[in-house]
């Protein structure tokens, strides 16, 4: 059984009150105070994206055409972006960018710098994106996102960061004993998540990666998620689908890109309102959030800024795409809404 779409209202209604001024709210459409719509038009949505044969890209594209709107993939690393005093420009191969009503990022781990720049530079020239440059910022570093989720007295594995490594018992004492995550801050696809399980590999493991620049987390081993954690795809303040992975045999890390399967799975309320609420803390519209099913329940370990959604989308059946596009056309009516002049 496919997943349901399933929403918190409570999560909602926190999250509508935390939420950070930068996120768009889709107004309510009737009503009343409401003010009456405009006519559809067609609207020129861009994706972000290194290549249009990848997978998420392609359904992106699909999505958008079947609704009668107009799809426009731009490589990230081939805009370039124009600053003059209160004139920002962007251009694609040299050509001047215009009339683009929304912007869907899809930025890749290797292009971090310039892909939140050209985000930035489109919020910039008031175009609405999906997600912003700041939010996708502070969840790409899983130190800041834990930082602000436990700020907020959301649960996640216990973590340290610590620059001295001269007493790094106390450190693992800290996260609750052997054996320990060791994490680093911006790695993907299970790359750059390690377990130690004594402390000498763990000295041995942070030791290699200070030496050679990267900063590391360490966590918390969640040993009674035995080798699972559940994907929630957030969108706006729903879960629009969510799977269960399960690591391979002898491997704890359930990333699908590491062997792990996914399956279809019923939210509890919990989980649902514990996703949307961390996806709107760190202002994101579209989020993939992770979470580790603890004794107590979600445990919340990272949440991914442009999730690639082809593993969620064949074990779920259901079209993650399609909402994704519809989410980012009613941000832009609610603009236009908005901006509207009153008579
Ligand atoms: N503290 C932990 N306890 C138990 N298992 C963990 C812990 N942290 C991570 N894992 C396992 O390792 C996997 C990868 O961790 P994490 O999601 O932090 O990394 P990632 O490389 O950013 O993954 P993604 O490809 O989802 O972006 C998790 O899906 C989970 O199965
Ligand atoms: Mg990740
Ligand atoms: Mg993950």
């Amino acid at each position: 059984m496919p997943a349901k779409k399933v929403s918190s209202k409570k999560a909602s209604v926190q999250a509508r009150a935390k939420a950070p001024p930068r996120t768009v709210e889709p107004r309510p459409s009737s009503g009343a105070a409401s003010p009456p719509r405009l006519p559809r038009s067609k609207r020129t949505v861009v994706i972000l994206s290194r290549k249009r044969s990848l997978y998420s890209t392609r359904r992106l594209v699909e999505a958008i055409r079947r609704r009668g709107h107009r799809p426009l993939v731009l490589d990230t690393l081939r805009c370039t972006m124009v600053l003059a005093p209160s004139q920002p420009r962007m251009l694609y191969r040299g050509v001047d960018i215009k009339g683009v009503d929304v912007v869907i990022p899809r930025i890749g781990a290797s292009i971090t710098g310039y892909g939140l720049a050209v985000v930035a530079h489109f919020e910039m020239m008031g175009v609405p994106v999906l997600n912003s440059a700041l939010a996708i910022s502070q969840s790409r570093d899983k130190l800041r996102a834990l930082q602000l989720l436990c700020r907020a007295g959301l649960d996640a594995p216990r973590t340290v960061m610590a620059h001295d490594r001269s007493n790094m018992r106390k450190l693992v004492e800290e996260v609750g004993g052997l054996p320990v995550i060791i994490k680093l801050l911006r790695g993907t696809q299970g790359v750059g998540v390690m377990i130690a399980h004594t402390l000498q590999e763990v000295q041995t493991i942070g030791n290699t990666f200070w030496d050679l620049g990267q900063e590391v987390v360490l966590q918390e081993f969640v040993a009674e998620s035995k080798g699972r954690d559940v994907r929630a795809l957030v969108v706006g303040n729903q879960v629009v689908g969510a799977m269960r992975r399960r690591a391979k045999q002898g491997e704890f890390r359930s990333n699908i890109h590491r062997g792990g399967e996914g399956s279809p799975v019923e939210l509890s309320a919990t989980y649902v309102e514990v996703a949307v609420r961390a996806a709107r803390l760190l202002g994101l519209e579209i989020a993939g959030v992770d979470m580790l099913e603890g004794h107590k329940g979600p445990r919340l370990m990272e949440l991914n800024s442009s999730p690639g959604f082809e593993g969620l989308e064949r074990a779920t059946g259901q079209d993650i795409a399609g909402e994704m596009i519809d989410h980012a056309l009613a941000l832009v009516e609610a603009r236009a809404v908005a901006t509207r002049p009153t008579l």
